[in-house]
């Protein structure tokens, strides 16, 4: 039985998995580190609203495990040292430099991990692969470990994590399946089943599926990558619905109660964002390009062609609605996160729409229930279309949704907030300047009740 686990890597998959874990099984020590010295502290921090995640249920869980059996530090090679399972879970974004920059997975901190365990290990480990890799990543981690460790073994396992934001304590509680890769050989096996009792402890057995380290990888990148075409096939539709009078919320409804294709995943949007399905999708093109898979790369690109496109009609359609200028004009974005019920804001689509409007030379506001200015700013910053400074003078983050929205020439939603639902439409209506104008890039708000109100309202797909 493991007693001992280390968790390499405090984000947003690494905290809430292991704080789960802690809190499931209070008989193993979890120590989760992190090279960042501010997110451990924010773990650590006595106010649980200053957690560096927001999750709806995490405070709960933080609070019944941490001090216990959770731990969060930044003493590295201790951790790894004391624990006889390591699970990696650092972040693999898309190379920005060299061979594959923009579309192959960055490596750097996966290789790294694996250095510093193969250093300090004295002792057997078996370590996990949780953050998202390319498939046969397990096999130049094995290379690194077998080569450059102590003479200790070294199991690798691949565990990818299917939690998605906004819902990751419900989806850690209850996974549709946990997915373990490991080798065939008996040693692999024994660790695979050493995982496995891990997850009995709350997960029952006929959910736990364990495959061979290839398919595991292969797998997490395929789900990713099924899920974000779904989206952008409702989008597609979305704007030949506008084409053509139909209803895309229709069009998903009539389509999604056929059991074979399944309602989920069918809402058009403005784009899907997140940290994840761009980024594993262009991994997966890159890996199929290598192997001369063109027609396989293709099919794939194509995914994210229609998001992108998707972002920027929006933005497009928003300027020729307002007669084709937006120079100058007070534009109100309520939601900057990438959906509801989290702080993340990796591409989402509120950045780009951002960026657009402001090449046009609008005045733009935002209102974001959990985003605060300094990230905001630095979402920006990060296109690099223009400067700090320029960026400064053309966007402004508001704490109150009602000053966010007053004098503006239009409104438009960029995440699903619940609350945003709840607002007096009619004060905000009567707040802005006529013709007043919302963009749902959502489909959230209640378009007849807002017509009635005056606004002149636009969805995507109707
Ligand atoms: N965010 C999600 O919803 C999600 C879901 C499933 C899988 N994933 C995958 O999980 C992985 C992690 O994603 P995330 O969103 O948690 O990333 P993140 O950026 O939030 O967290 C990664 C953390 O790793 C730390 N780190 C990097 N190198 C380190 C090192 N050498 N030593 C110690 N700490 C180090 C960073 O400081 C950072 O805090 C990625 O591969 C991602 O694709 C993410
Ligand atoms: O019908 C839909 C569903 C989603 N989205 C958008 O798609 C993006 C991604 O949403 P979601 O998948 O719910 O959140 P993530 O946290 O990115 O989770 C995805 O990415 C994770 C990281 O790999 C995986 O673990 C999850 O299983 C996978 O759902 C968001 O911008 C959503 O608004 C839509 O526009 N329409």
């Amino acid at each position: 039985m493991i007693k001992n686990i280390c968790c390499i890597g405090a984000g947003y998959v690494g905290g809430p998995t292991m704080a789960v874990i802690a809190q499931k099984c209070p008989n193993i020590k979890v120590t989760v580190v992190d090279l960042n010295e501010d997110r451990i502290d924010a773990w650590n921090s006595s106010n649980l609203e200053n957690l560096p995640i927001y999750e709806p249920g995490l405070d709960r869980v933080v609070e019944e495990a941490r001090g216990r059996n959770l731990f969060f530090s930044t003493e590295v090679d201790k951790a790894i040292d004391e624990a006889e399972m390591i699970f990696i879970s650092v972040n693999t974004p898309t190379k920005t430099y060299g061979v594959g920059k923009g579309m192959a997975a960055d490596l750097k901190y996966i290789e790294l991990c694996a250095r510093q365990i193969a250093r300090v290990a004295k002792s057997d480990k078996i370590v996990v692969e949780k953050s998202t890799l390319p498939v046969r990543t397990a096999q130049a981690i094995k290379d690194i470990l077998d080569h450059t460790g102590n003479g200790v073994n070294f199991q690798i396992l691949s565990n990818p994590e299917f939690l998605a934001e906004g819902t990751a304590i419900d989806d850690l509680f209850a996974p549709d399946r946990v997915l373990i890769g490991g080798d065939i050989t008996e040693s692999g096996q024994k660790a695979i089943n050493q995982l496995v009792d891990i997850y009995a402890n709350w997960v029952s057995k006929d959910r736990i599926l364990t495959t061979n380290v290839w398919s595991s990888e292969l797998s997490k990148l395929t789900a990713n990558a099924f899920l974000a075409q779904r989206v952008s096939s409702i989008n597609a539709m979305s704007e030949l619905c506008e084409k053509t009078g139909a209803d895309v919320n229709e069009v998903a409804k009539a389509i999604g109660m056929d059991s074979r294709i399944g309602s989920k995943f069918l809402k058009a949007s403005v784009g899907f964002g997140g940290s994840c399905f761009q980024k594993d999708i262009l991994n997966l093109v890159y890996i199929a390009k290598s192997y001369g898979l063109n027609e396989v790369a293709d099919y794939w690109e194509q995914v994210i062609i229609m998001n992108d496109h998707q972002k920027r009609r929006f933005a497009k359609n928003m300027i020729s609605t307002l007669y084709n200028t937006v120079s100058g004009k007070k534009i109100a974005f309520l939601g900057w996160a990438f959906k509801k019920d989290t702080n993340d804001t990796r591409e989402s689509a509120a950045i780009y729409v951002a960026d657009d409007l402001i090449s046009e030379q609008a005045m733009v506001s935002v209102f974001d229930p959990k985003v605060d200015e300094t990230q905001i700013l630095f979402d920006l910053n990060y296109l690099e279309t223009r400067s700090d400074i320029e960026n400064k003078k053309y966007i402004k983050i508001e704490k109150d949704p009602y000053s966010t929205v007053e004098n503006s020439h239009a409104i438009a939603i960029l995440t699903e907030w619940d609350e945003f639902k709840t607002y007096d439409w009619k004060r905000i209506y009567d707040s802005m300047l006529k013709p007043a104008f919302v963009f749902d890039g959502r489909n959230l708000l209640d378009k007849k009740e807002l017509e009635e109100i005056g606004f002149v309202y636009q969805a995507i797909g109707s």
